[in-house]
């Protein structure tokens, strides 16, 4: 076999290798519908899954995404060839014509990406994060307070309580400061952002060359809008918290645990400008993901008033190992391994974020058979892994038990549920401790029951998948209980 034959043979098999299959689309526009349809990621991990699948691929224009419908499937690529599948897609509307793409979770996978998950490394580290602490639990009583003050607004209080705790924890901002000042700024600005993240939210984003369309076409304008805002919102508070640390008032914070950690003298604008967007990111995130504080406790709320023995069993592991002289703690959590299980089953059986958010490939790979293009956008199903099957536990269920039982083993979601990688969620720690103690104090001193017309749980179909409002009943467990609450909300 002369050498051409081999060279033209190997270019044939390479011609042969499939990209993953996936369902028919549209001419020209492709798959669009599937993304456009509401739920989506439910129609990737049953029917789909069914039919096509690990490993789903659709085309939009010409663009290729791959679904990955399994833990195993996400894991082979975002973690083991985590050096190929670590970008993120090129977001033209809300990252480049917005700006937004100066902010980490958007910056590709790179060096200047590596400065600033160092920079968020210094500041939420497991040693970090214990500095905030007391003011998670400070946190926590005050939520329970205010939800048995005003119980028909418990859905408001309960997101303004995590949108007060990413803005202490960013900028060692007060609650009063916070509520007056950002609260309002940070949901305006975040609703522009989640409904421009959304694939196929613009045009521009499958077809980049409109972005040099004049300014006064529809999408430029509200690029502009959004521009403003999302800067507002990014440098007022770290403009207020730089003052703070100045004058020696300043709590402790992300943003001082930054600007300290580098000698005054080599603060550059430069850093300074990497420093703010850091932060900003966190914030960012932490609105947009701070939805998702947010809504694994609306989801723990549903879950609690629908299934009332698993609450009860909960209340019960608090008040037999923590007693009634004091409210639970973040160092109690190995000490109420049914909480912790209870935890683990709010955030499997509802995932907050089902499709994770995307990576990009940056060279072509060949995956099971399939080959995956450059530039393809890839996204994990964490909704399809959190329904993995068990012969058990049926996986809509809410079960904590499957979290004991070591005979039919079901994976812990901290393990999935914050992504896979290089690009693992860097907040993971402070989201675990926040949602820890705010649950346990919520069961320990709370009881949660549907209302009397009933409570059929539904959800926003959005990138961060919301429970929609819902109404609930609230009543303090004892008047210790509250007195309890009182002592730790006025510290
Ligand atoms: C229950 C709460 C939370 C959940 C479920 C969650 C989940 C996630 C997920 C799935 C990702 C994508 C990771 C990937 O690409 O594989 C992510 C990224 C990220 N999260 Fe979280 N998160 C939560 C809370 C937080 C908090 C409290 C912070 C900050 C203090 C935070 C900051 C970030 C940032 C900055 C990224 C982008 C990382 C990068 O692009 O390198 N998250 N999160």
């Amino acid at each position: 076999m002369t050498l051409s034959t081999i060279l033209a043979m190997f270019m044939l098999r390479r011609k042969r290798r499939p990209f993953p299959p996936g369902p028919r689309g549209l001419p020209i526009l492709g798959n669009i519908q599937d993304f456009t349809c509401g739920f989506e990621w439910i129609r990737f991990g049953t029917s789909m899954k069914h039919h096509f699948g690990d490993v789903l691929g659709f085309r939009i224009l010409r663009n290729t995404i791959v679904v990955l419908n399994s833990a195993k499937a996400a894991r082979d690529l975002l973690d083991k060839r985590g050096h190929l599948y670590s970008s993120r897609p090129v977001l033209t509307v809300v990252g480049e014509l917005m700006g937004l793409d100066r902010s980490m979770p958007l910056l590709p996978y790179g060096s200047e990406w590596r400065k600033c998950r160092k920079l968020e490394h210094i500041a939420l580290n497991a040693t970090a994060v214990k500095q905030y602490r007391p003011m998670l639990e400070h946190f926590s009583a005050m939520l329970a307070l205010d939800i048995l003050g005003d119980p028909d607004n418990f859905y408001e209080l309960t997101r303004l309580c995590a949108s007060r705790i990413i803005l202490s924890v960013t900028y060692g901002l007060s609650a009063r400061v916070t509520d007056s000042e950002y609260i309002t700024l940070a949901e305006d600005t975040m609703r522009i952002v989640t409904s421009s993240i959304r694939p196929g939210a613009y045009l521009c984003d499958l077809i980049p060359i409109m972005k040099y369309l004049p300014g006064w076409v529809p999408f430029q304008r509200e690029a502009r809008h959004g521009r403003n805002m999302i800067e507002r919102f990014v440098y007022t508070p770290f403009e207020r918290a730089k003052e703070a640390i100045a004058m020696g008032s300043a709590g402790p914070s992300l943003t001082r645990d930054l600007l300290t950690s580098i000698p005054a003298d080599s603060l550059t604008t430069e850093i300074e400008e990497r420093i703010k967007w850091t932060t900003g990111a966190l914030l960012i995130m932490t609105t947009a993901g701070g939805e998702s504080t947010f809504g694994t406790l609306a989801v723990f709320m549903i879950a609690m008033a629908v299934n009332r023995d698993k609450q009860i069993r909960a209340q019960e592991e608090i008040d037999s190992v923590i007693g009634a002289e004091r409210l639970p703690n973040i160092p109690d959590r190995g000490r109420l391994p049914y909480v912790d299980a209870l935890i683990q089953e709010v955030m499997r059986w509802h995932p907050i974020l089902p499709l994770s958010i995307t990576r990009r490939a940056d060279a072509e790979d060949e995956y099971e058979g399939y080959v995956i293009p450059k530039d393809t956008i890839v996204s994990p199903n964490l909704w399809a892994i959190a329904m993995e099957p068990n012969p058990k536990y049926p996986p809509e269920q809410f079960i904590p038990e499957r979290f004991l039982d070591k005979e039919y083993p079901t994976p812990n979601p901290t393990t999935w549920a914050f992504g896979f990688g290089r690009r693992i969620c860097p907040g993971k720690t402070l989201a675990e401790e926040s949602v820890f103690v705010l649950i346990s104090t919520l069961l320990a001193t709370l009881d949660i029951q549907a209302p009397p017309e009933g409570l059929v749980p539904k959800f926003e179909s959005r990138a961060v998948c919301l429970p929609k409002r819902f109404n609930c009943v609230f009543k303090a467990r004892s008047l210790d209980k509250f007195e309890l609450l009182r002592g730790a909300a006025a510290l």
